[in-house]
């Protein structure tokens, strides 16, 4: 299996607090890979340095071969990486159609001019666009929600939204920001059956930071324990689980 994305010594200071320190890992391609750690851990800053919202203190970043470090957040979602929220993203105050066609926005191809005019490409591309999200909302059984508001619309299926929109993209690389959090049991069981079909049907590789080992363990192959922004522990989602030093950080020694 090839590498898709490396994280070569990375290192990331907020004044004197080190959140992200001398971290190395890597994603191949076609795998999920999950993130997880106590609160504070840096999963979220790792995330945030690999979209390029933050620049690395020290370290490499590669994708694909391309140094990351080179570009900035748009051009790195133009390499096909997409992104979710924790505090999920959307315009509240469009359509699940209108939010899933902003995820396309890489694609487009044509100037405002020829928007305006209505171009026969405009019209080929539109169609094309309109193609895409029309396959997501399948893919995701959106159907019910497609021309709804979503401000209106339940958490858990705003979340899904928000997974559909960074689908719209076409991403090679997926990037989930706690995809279970705020769901219930059976939301977060549907997610787990999203990501699986994602990843084997979509062939897209995906990596998360997630707190639910339940959703960590049923879909991930590899998972990368956290601590003070150093890598702690790497494996199977079992690995992880029995080592212990994960169960004295995140359980307790107690608990082991
Ligand atoms: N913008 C920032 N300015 C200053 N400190 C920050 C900033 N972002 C994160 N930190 C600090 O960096 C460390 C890592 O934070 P980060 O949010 O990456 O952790 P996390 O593992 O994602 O936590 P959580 O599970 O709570 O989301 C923490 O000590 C945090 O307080």
């Amino acid at each position: 299996m090839s590498t898709l994305l490396e994280i070569n010594n990375a290192t990331l200071k907020f004044g004197g607090v080190v959140a992200v320190n001398d971290l190395t890992f890597s994603v191949d391609e076609g795998e999920v890979y999950a993130i997880v750690g106590p609160n504070g851990a840096g999963k979220s800053t790792v995330f945030n340095l690999i979209s390029r919202f933050y620049d690395p203190y020290a370290g490499a970043i590669t994708f694909d071969g391309h140094n990351l470090l080179d570009r900035n957040a748009d051009a790195v979602a133009d390499l096909g990486i997409a992104r979710t929220f924790q505090n999920i993203e959307l315009f509240d105050h469009a359509t699940v159609l209108q939010n899933l066609l902003v995820g396309r926005h890489r694609h487009r191809n044509t100037n405002l001019v020829q928007e305006m005019l209505f171009t026969p490409k405009v019209r080929r591309e539109e169609k094309r666009h309109r193609e895409a999200v029309e396959e997501v909302i399948d893919f995701l059984d959106l159907q019910p929600y497609r021309d709804k508001m979503i401000a209106g619309l339940p958490y858990g299926v705003r979340k899904v939204v928000e997974l559909g929109r960074a689908l719209a993209s076409g991403p090679r690389l997926l990037l989930l920001d706690e995809p279970a959090s705020g769901l219930s049991v059976e939301e977060t069981q549907d997610m787990r059956w999203w990501i699986d079909d994602i990843r084997k049907q979509m062939g897209i590789t995906v990596l998360m930071v997630e707190h639910d080992m339940g959703l960590v363990s049923g879909v991930s192959d590899r998972v990368l324990a956290l601590a003070d922004g150093a890598k702690l522990a790497e494996g199977t989602p079992q690995q992880v689980q029995s080592d212990p030093a994960v169960i004295e950080a995140y359980l307790g020694a107690g608990a082991a």
